[in-house]
């Protein structure tokens, strides 16, 4: 695997296999990886000839308030992983090379509406520094096909239209979120619970299967079953940000015709913020 830090060295390697005609395959990532990140690799490597995967924490995409600092970075075990994995090439670049004016002064992509949303709402300019580096990533690595987790859902979503607004010529791939086997899906954030938070975690996974029941089952309104999700969540000792139905391609909540719906869940367990998901395709009546 090699090991590329600077951008100039990551355009020639990148000129090298366009001569040789070979197709690229691009997971971006924040370090620290897992295997919901593996499977991420793994789909890459069925995709395209060669595989790249960046580990960058990008600082434009988290609050004044929010965990940058914190962030846990494991680069020596992140990268045997990608060795064992076969990925062609691993991606680092430091903060300075991707932004050498700073932040203030950075040219940006933003992706309207939907990235005003749910995760939007309460973390602002978070999905504009998601596009801009994504964005910039692209512009850097050139693949033919990049994977994102369902996982982090709205963010799929956002890459998917920034890609359709501005022409890109990459084709956005979702993969299906990688679960522990007690349900919590797996986030580097996991990391950050004490025993006693993880074990009361799983509860976000057990509250949106009652949620689908009870929309397959038509046991209550959108609303009802919204308002019931977030008082198990509270009882459990969460503080839920958002736990919501809503349409699953333009994440507006749910009307009573949708038949494609995802419930979308963000809740702070102590001070760590957790995110989920659950699509559900109901039966066309
Ligand atoms: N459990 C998972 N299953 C599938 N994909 C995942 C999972 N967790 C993360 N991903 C995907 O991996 C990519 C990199 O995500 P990232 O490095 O932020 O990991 P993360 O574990 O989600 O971290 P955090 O929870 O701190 O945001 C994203 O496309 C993300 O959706
Ligand atoms: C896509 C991404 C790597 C951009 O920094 C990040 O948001 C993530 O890890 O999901
Ligand atoms: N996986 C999303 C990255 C973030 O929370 O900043």
């Amino acid at each position: 695997m090699q090991f590329i830090e600077s951008l100039n060295n990551l355009r020639e390697i990148r000129q090298i296999w366009r001569k040789e005609g070979v197709t690229v395959a691009f997971v971006p990532t924040m370090g620290n990886l897992h295997d919901g990140h593996l499977d991420l690799v793994k789909k890459a490597k069925t995709l395209a000839d060669k595989v790249v995967v960046s580990i960058f924490v990008n600082p434009m995409q988290f609050g004044a308030n929010e965990d940058l600092d914190a962030y846990p970075r494991t680069l020596d075990a992140d990268r045997s992983k990608l060795e064992a994995e076969g990925v062609d090439a691993l991606f680092f670049p430091a903060v300075d090379d991707i932004y050498p004016r700073g932040l203030g002064d950075q040219t940006f992509v933003e992706v309207p509406g939907i990235s005003d949303l749910l995760c939007g709402a309460s973390r602002p300019g978070h999905f504009r520094g998601v596009a801009t580096i994504v964005c910039k990533l692209f512009n850097m690595v050139q693949p033919d096909v990049a994977c994102f987790g369902e996982k982090d859902f709205q963010q799929l979503q956002v890459i998917r239209t920034m890609v359709e607004d501005l022409s890109m010529p990459i084709t956005i791939v979702g993969v299906p979120t990688c679960r522990q086997q007690d349900g919590l899906a797996m986030s580097s954030r996991n990391g950050y619970l004490s025993a006693e938070q993880r074990a009361t975690a799983t509860q976000i996974y057990a509250t949106m299967q009652n949620m689908r029941v009870s929309i397959e089952n038509h046991s209550g309104t959108f609303a009802t079953i919204e308002q019931e999700a977030e008082t198990a969540l509270k009882a459990a000792g969460f503080t839920p940000d958002y736990i919501t139905i809503r349409n699953a391609r333009t994440l507006l909540p749910a009307q009573t015709e949708d038949r494609n719906l995802v419930i979308l869940v963000a809740a702070f367990m102590g001070s760590t913020r957790l995110i989920d998901n659950l699509q559900i395709t109901l039966d066309h009546a």
